[in-house]
């Protein structure tokens, strides 16, 4: 669903990304893990066509995504740190309008009332505006939004990162129950046991290069910390 071939970019004389390949099937969760500037933003920005390459190949359901930029966002949804939403619009007034923008306007509001209840958003919040919701609850719009879109694959570009425990825990199970749908998911993050505990792949990325991948079910959390820490010395 996701593959990078032989991906680079550049920006002036600095290689940002040194020919990535790389490849998640419908029904995977792929951690990118990596240091700060490794590159991990700069792959999910290709995906979405955010940037182009400067040579390779991003490609979504098999679509070139800096020649079919707008058709392969259909299929995708992106959830960075924080989700950007309209802060005057209240929760289903948002979740209506990405729904629409991504070219799904049948939708009733019973519809956005279920997939609100899916992803845990409680009803008193649907109503209220956005700019009073909390980092988690602007979250669980976001994945509302992959669901109202049927997203094929998500982009996540360390969703987690400043959620509570409880709000992170929360946020991982619905991204498994997405990928037990046959979404494929790729998650550049920093949390290790998150990537470990969520995750059926790892990749491990160093100066714009990707330094190891494995599969989490062959590696301990202790195994996951000990492999990182050796690739970053
Ligand atoms: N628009 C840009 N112009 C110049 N350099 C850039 C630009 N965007 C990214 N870079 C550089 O490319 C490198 C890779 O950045 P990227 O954001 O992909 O890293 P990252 O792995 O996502 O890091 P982090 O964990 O901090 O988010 C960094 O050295 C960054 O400074």
């Amino acid at each position: 669903m996701l593959e990078a071939i032989d991906l680079r970019k550049t920006y002036g004389d600095y290689e940002a990304l040194k020919g990535l390949n790389l490849k998640v099937d419908a029904g995977e969760i792929y951690c990118l893990l990596g240091a700060n500037g490794a590159g991990k933003t700069t792959t999910i920005n290709l995906f979405l066509n955010f940037i182009d390459p400067t040579s390779g190949v991003a490609k979504v359901n098999g679509l070139d995504t800096s020649q079919a930029g707008l058709e392969t966002k259909k299929y995708l949804a992106y959830i960075p740190e924080t989700v950007m939403l309209y802060g005057g619009l209240t929760g289903i007034e948002n979740l209506d309008y990405f729904a629409r923008l991504g070219g799904h306007d049948r939708y009733t509001r019973a519809d956005y009332l279920r997939f609100f209840k899916r992803v845990g958003l409680q009803e008193a919040a649907i109503n209220k505006r956005v700019a009073g919701y909390s980092k988690g609850m602007r979250q669980k719009v976001g994945i509302a939004i992959a669901l109202a879109k049927q997203a094929k694959a998500l982009l996540l570009d360390e969703p987690t990162s400043g959620l509570d425990p409880k709000a992170s825990n929360e946020f991982s199970e619905l991204l498994t129950q997405l990928q037990s749908e046959g979404a494929a998911i790729l998650m550049a993050t920093h949390d290790l046991f998150r990537a470990k505990e969520t995750g059926t792949r790892i990749g491990i990325m160093r100066e714009g290069r990707l330094v190891r991948e494995m599969s989490t079910d062959e590696v301990s959390h202790a195994d996951v910390e000990r492999i990182y820490l050796e690739h970053m010395h």
